[in-house]
């Protein structure tokens, strides 16, 4: 029985400007979205009926039924599979787990059965983050998430991904929005030759969703205060609608000593030092 393992990378939002909303509540955004080397792994193999295990240090919690948009993605697709599931990102993390299984699902099952891969707008039907996470690699999305722009190029990164371990509701934190139409980044986006200017001009963006994840979640106001004071800390931010959160830092080292000190001071978060961008 042939099985096809595809790797479900964490999507990073390094910037996630709240630009507008849409007449059926969606919101547009501008964002600036790298992928980690952390990722859920997802393995399909055709069966007589549709079927999902989870498994992986990050199963509890995880729907295991018609629920989880792997299986989603396998109705979208229309083909019945024998769907394993290994979570190693946290959920409803602002990671895009979901959404990258998902994705993971599809491009998995159009290699398993010659398919094409389904069109922009029936991906979007899976989740808005779906069509960026297809891509797993560096992208401007705008729209709701279905306008992907791919920016090859772009200095790698060291960081520090933080969750304490709370689930955050994205529906309740663009409800929680108190200004719906900010800035956008600029267009189109400098040329980055360094890490250090890229880290720069990092610091003059935003994460718009911030202060409604932390309205929602307060506890996220200490991952930040812990993170920025890691020794060699950049830059710190949310990604997506949280609640994890970033450090960058000027090197592996730097960024897996700070990771370390961080997990033995607060056990029960997640933490994970990693490359963003790297395959880029
Ligand atoms: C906020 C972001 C940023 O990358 O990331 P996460 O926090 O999910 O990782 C995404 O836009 C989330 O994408 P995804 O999680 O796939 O969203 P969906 O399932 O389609 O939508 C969940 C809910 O978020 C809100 N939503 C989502 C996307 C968007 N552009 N506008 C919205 O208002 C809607 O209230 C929707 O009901
Ligand atoms: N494969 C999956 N992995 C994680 N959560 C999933 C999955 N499928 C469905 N869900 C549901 O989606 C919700 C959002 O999870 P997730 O996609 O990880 O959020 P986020 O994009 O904020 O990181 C979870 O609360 C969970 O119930």
């Amino acid at each position: 029985m042939t099985t096809i393992e595809v790797f479900a990378p964490a999507k990073v939002n390094l910037t996630l400007h709240v630009t507008g909303q849409r007449a059926d509540g969606y919101h547009a955004l501008d964002s600036l979205v790298v992928f980690a080397g952390i990722g859920d792994i997802v393995g399909v193999s055709r069966a007589e009926e549709p079927s999902l295990t989870v498994g992986g240090p990050m199963a509890a919690g995880v729907p295991t039924d018609r629920g989880n948009l792997v299986m989603k993605a396998a109705r979208l697709m229309d083909v019945a599979a024998d769907i394993h599931l290994e979570k190693h990102l946290p959920a409803a993390a602002g990671l895009g787990g979901g959404s990258s299984d998902a994705a993971a699902t599809v491009s998995a099952l159009a290699r398993l059965t010659g398919q094409p891969l389904p069109d922009a707008g029936d991906l979007l039907c899976l989740g808005a983050d779906v069509p960026v996470c297809l891509q797993q690699s560096t992208a401007r999305m705008r729209g709701v998430g279905e306008d992907v722009t791919p920016l090859p190029g772009l200095p790698e990164l060291h960081a520090v991904l933080v969750n304490p371990g709370l689930p955050v509701m994205t529906q309740q934190v663009f409800a929680g929005l108190a200004d719906r139409t900010n800035p956008p980044m600029p267009d189109p986006l400098p040329e980055f030759t360094s890490t250090a200017a890229l880290i720069e001009w990092l610091a003059g963006m935003r994460n718009d969703l911030e202060a409604p994840a932390i309205a929602a979640q307060p506890v996220i106001n200490q991952v930040f205060d812990t993170l920025k004071v890691t020794p060699g800390c950049l830059l710190t931010r949310m990604s997506g609608s949280g609640g994890t959160c970033f450090g960058l830092y000027g090197d592996a080292e730097t960024a897996s000593s700070a990771a370390g000190r961080l997990q033995e001071a607060y056990p029960s978060w997640w933490v994970v030092a990693t490359v963003l961008n790297a395959a880029n």
